[in-house]
């Protein structure tokens, strides 16, 4: 399979070449040249699936012509050692907590395939291998997590200084090894800004092997659509889709997790509708309202990962739907939540039902309960652990009531390590020129 550029100003490259460079030569994130529906019988039978078992033949259609079976298979099934169950929430809500990984992050899926693929393309590395990474939360520790101690490979995690809550940093901090943390003086948008000026920096590029490990690399974002399919076949197979409809809301900063789902859509998976939750970064909201789109600098909520002014991967929506501001507003429905409104959803879902969400979440659910219909059945993406946002939900619900898991105490018995740097490109370019040797 080919990938093409959105910006459509450089050639074709076959899947290695994409997942190596991460980012096209001509700053356009990378698309698969075609999109494989599926037959109609596999809906009809999907359900007798398991989770893994769906995700293989969905990398099938992906990856099928460029990786042979068996191998694929076992990247497959090694990168889902976790399972992302369905919970139901409150009448026809169901949450699809994608927080059982190793990180606690729905990036656990992504980041895993990602460093097992890199790994077989890539084999004994000669040379050092420098995987970027920008983060406003989770992606950071999920690919820190994913590459720890991989021969050959050195991560850089890039994040914004006093911006991620203190779990996540603890996250990708402490592991030392080859991963380093890079604390920035800027926004997410800066780190990500940072990271994609130096894939087009042709001389840097000339001394160095760098790689992306955001959504911008296609082996991060397309694995993200295996969860769609799952939870399709967990509702069929406890019969509740019956003559129902199916929504799915997804809360949105980078947009990578809502156009994989897209991408699932297009390859036949039946959702009726998908709902970007936001919080105050609203720019994707004001384009649906409005035709515009009017990226600015973001702003700092209590859903900190959706802290994104300029989303990477809106230019992947706007290719996919050829340029129709019609069929995205057709495609997508748009809801946006203050932090106050996103306080008092995790505060009533969890004092009716019991059950905690993430400020993340808690913006998927409430557009669900304000978009559906008697005939709907609706699934938010529970994107993280709300122990991960220990300090804002218990501010809400009460101190004391969030257990830390143990995956998480653990980071946060590591020492701190982390390297500052301005949000200017030529620092960062010559502390990356220091990993030359
Ligand atoms: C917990 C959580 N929710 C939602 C998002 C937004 O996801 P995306 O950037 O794919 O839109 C992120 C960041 O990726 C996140 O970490
Ligand atoms: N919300 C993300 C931001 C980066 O997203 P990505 O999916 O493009 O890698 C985070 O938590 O870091």
């Amino acid at each position: 399979m080919k990938y093409y550029s959105t910006n459509k100003n450089t050639p074709e490259v076959s899947l290695k070449e994409a997942v190596v460079k991460g980012l096209a030569a001509d700053n356009g994130l990378f698309m698969p040249e075609r999109i494989e529906a599926f037959d109609p019988s596999f809906f009809e039978n999907i359900q007798n699936l398991s989770f893994q078992e769906i995700a293989y033949e969905v990398a099938l259609k992906f990856f099928g012509e460029d990786i042979e079976a068996q191998k694929l298979h076992e990247i497959v099934f090694d990168t889902l050692s976790f399972d992302c169950p369905l919970v139901k929430v409150d009448g026809n809500i169901y949450s699809l907590e994608l927080f059982h990984g190793p990180t606690l992050a729905f990036k656990d899926v992504g980041a895993r395939f990602m460093a097992r693929l890199l790994n077989y393309f890539l084999g004994k590395k000669e040379k050092q291998v420098n995987v970027l990474v920008a983060t406003s939360g989770d992606t950071g520790s999920a690919v820190a997590n994913g590459f720890l101690g991989v021969e050959g490979i050195h991560v850089h995690v890039l994040y914004p200084k006093g911006k991620v809550s203190r779990i996540q940093e603890a996250q990708f901090t402490t592991l030392g090894q080859n991963i380093t943390a890079l604390e920035i003086d800027g926004t997410f948008d800066d780190c990500q800004h940072l990271v994609k000026t130096a894939f087009l920096d042709k001389e840097l590029n000339e001394k160095l092997v760098l790689t992306s490990a955001n959504s911008i690399n296609v082996a991060r974002f397309l694995p993200q659509a295996f969860y769609y399919f799952n939870a399709y076949a967990r509702l069929k197979e406890a019969g509740i889709l019956e003559n129902r409809e199916l929504v799915v809301a997804v809360p949105s900063g980078n947009f990578g997790n809502l156009t994989a789902g897209l991408i699932a859509a297009e390859m036949g998976l039946p959702i009726q509708q998908f709902i970007a939750a936001n919080n105050e970064n609203d720019v994707v909201f004001e384009y649906l309202k409005t035709g515009k789109y009017q990226p600015r600098p973001s702003v700092e909520t209590i859903a900190n990962a959706m802290d994104v002014g300029a989303p990477s991967n809106f230019a992947r929506i706007l290719d996919l739907y050829q340029h129709s501001h019609k069929l995205i507003n057709e495609k997508i429905k748009g809801f946006r939540y203050s932090d106050g409104e996103i306080r008092e959803v995790i505060d009533r879902v969890y004092s009716e039902t019991g059950y905690l969400c993430d400020p993340h979440g808690a913006c998927g659910f409430q557009a669900l309960k304000e978009f559906l219909s008697g005939q709907q059945v609706g699934v938010f993406l529970e994107t993280a652990h709300p122990a991960k946002f220990t300090e804002t939900v218990e501010a809400v619900i009460g101190s004391g009531k969030v257990e830390l898991p143990e995956k998480l105490a653990a980071f946060m018995r590591g020492t701190r390590e982390v390297k500052s740097l301005p949000a200017e490109y030529e620092q960062f370019r010559v502390y990356l020129l220091g990993m030359c040797f």
